[in-house]
């Protein structure tokens, strides 16, 4: 491919979080970052055993974003938060942990805008400096965290309350759209929510705003940048005490945002990455040159079976694309889920937790669950449509970055598959691809039982260590 484009201006993906106007809803069967139940028993889900070992490589690698030189214990955390990390099966921090938690817990407390590669544990750093700042004393609200999705909301949720287990009285909450809580108070020391939900709340008094001294974005960046969403932060930062810590974590911050998040927390300690240290090892980037629109769907279907090996998730630009997908597949037998921000918040909870339990395998979906939604049993990422922005027409490398990140969680492995069947979407990848200065592979399709192969080697390879040399001639045939 080439790499003669320039970048363009990035960052807004093309739907976003639904409108909101209701009040909070129970967190129910959000997962257990960290903790969740292992891999669903595929040949293409590692075992424990395997990731366990390989996670102690990357992470005595200086180069590798989940090395850390310092254990937690070192990084002078309670007693009560060593323990719920344990129980999460955490063994070292990463790179991110390392570095922002000692600023984070810094006093008096520092605004903070970090960046990090997706899956390497922004939830548990920032949750950490949570935890650890919490006077469980005071039952009122003390930290607040925004989230483009009910579904990444209900999983931070998810992570703070597991982390904090140990810690007797803690109270969390979720304030994501529920008619049945409309005029409940926010009784609790953490709340987790989405913007407009959380304005509404805090408007109409229900949620306590004086109390309240950290706010943190997650996806900051789409978070700030983003029309509906943006607004709202900004609304939902002017109802709070003006000394309060704001912490905005991203694993992109394209500049144009970088500037607006400047203001957002002034004075604010600042880890940043470059381009091209953006994208992860473990995720093996492909993509399959299609003659038509309408060969599209029968390529999706031969891919089928290796998509129910492991989890996978199919993105899709628009909501319609989801839905007409979903009815296609299951006219062709295929078992499939679909999400998008068309569904009702109940039945996109459900969705959401079959997919998590591995009892959906399948996930069709839009851009709304694009952005750090951790499902570890992820191994395959399909891209039905190029990420683009809401024109359409133009690259959306951001996005890209995102939806890819959904797999690779943590120094596990996944394929990545972009489909390109004209000469726009083409040159679409291609300025995603020297956006990040990163190479990537097509697939040979006159041969199916020699793609799957190579697939299925591309991921037992890249478990056993190979190097990015061995991994390329295994894409390449020439292993
Ligand atoms: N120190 C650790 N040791 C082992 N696993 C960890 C550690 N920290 C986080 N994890 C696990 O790594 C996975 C990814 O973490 P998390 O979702 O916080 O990533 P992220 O950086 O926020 O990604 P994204 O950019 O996609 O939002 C989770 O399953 C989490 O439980």
């Amino acid at each position: 491919m080439s790499s003669s484009e320039a970048p363009a201006a990035v960052g807004v993906p093309a739907e976003t979080a639904p409108t909101e106007s209701v009040a909070a809803a129970e967190v129910g069967a959000a997962q257990l970052d960290g903790s969740g139940p292992p891999g669903n028993g595929s040949e293409l889900t590692e075992t424990e055993a395997e990731v366990e070992v390989k996670l102690a490589d990357l992470q005595a690698d200086p180069n590798n974003p989940l090395f850390s030189a310092r254990s937690f214990e070192e990084l002078k955390i309670s007693e009560e938060l060593l323990k719920g990390i344990h129980q999460m099966n955490f063994r070292k921090p990463s790179k991110i942990q390392e570095k922002a938690l000692p600023l984070l817990l810094m006093n008096p407390p520092h605004n903070m805008i970090a960046q990090s590669q997706s899956g390497t544990g922004k939830t548990a750093a920032f949750s950490l400096n949570i935890l650890s700042r919490v006077d469980l004393s005071l039952v009122a609200p003390q930290a607040l965290v925004l989230a483009p999705s009910r579904e990444l909301a209900r999983q931070i949720l998810g992570v703070i309350t597991h982390m904090g287990q140990f810690m007797t009285g803690l109270k969390t909450l979720p304030a994501i759209p529920d008619p049945s809580k409309r005029n409940t108070r926010f009784e609790a020391h953490v709340l987790v929510g989405t913007p407009g939900t959380v304005m509404d709340m805090l408007r109409r008094k229900l949620i306590n705003s004086s109390t309240i001294k950290i706010l943190v974005l997650d996806e900051a960046d789409n978070m700030l940048d983003q029309q509906g969403l943006g607004d709202q932060c900004t609304r939902v930062k002017a109802l709070l005490n003006k000394n309060i810590q704001t912490v905005l974590f991203s694993a992109t911050f394209p500049p144009h945002v970088i500037q607006y998040a400047n203001t957002f927390a002034p004075q604010a300690n600042v880890l940043t990455l470059a381009h091209d240290e953006l994208t992860i090892e473990g995720i093996k980037q492909l993509y399959i040159d299609i003659d038509k629109d309408n060969d599209k769907f029968a390529t999706l279907l031969k891919f089928y079976g290796l998509m129910t090996q492991a989890s996978s998730i199919i993105f899709v630009r628009t909501r319609k694309t989801a839905e007409v997908l979903e009815q296609r597949m299951v006219q062709e037998g295929h078992k499939v889920a679909q999400l998008s921000g068309a569904l009702e918040g109940p039945e996109r909870d459900r969705i959401i937790d079959q997919f998590r339990s591995g009892e959906a395998k399948v996930l069709i979906t839009t851009n709304v669950l694009a952005r750090g939604i951790d499902v570890q049993s992820v191994t395959m990422v399909i891209n039905y449509d190029v990420p683009t922005m809401p024109d359409g027409k133009g690259a959306d490398p951001e996005t890209y970055l995102h939806r890819i990140g959904r797999t690779g969680r943590f120094g596990r492995v996944g394929v990545a598959l972009t489909f390109v069947h004209d000469k726009q979407s083409w040159q679409q990848l291609n300025f995603i691809a020297s956006y990040f200065k990163t190479d990537l592979h097509p697939i040979d399709t006159s041969d199916w039982d020699a793609v799957e192969d190579m697939i299925q080697k591309v991921i037992r390879s890249s478990r056993a260590g190979k190097s990015t040399e061995e991994m390329t001639a295994i894409i390449t045939g020439e292993a």
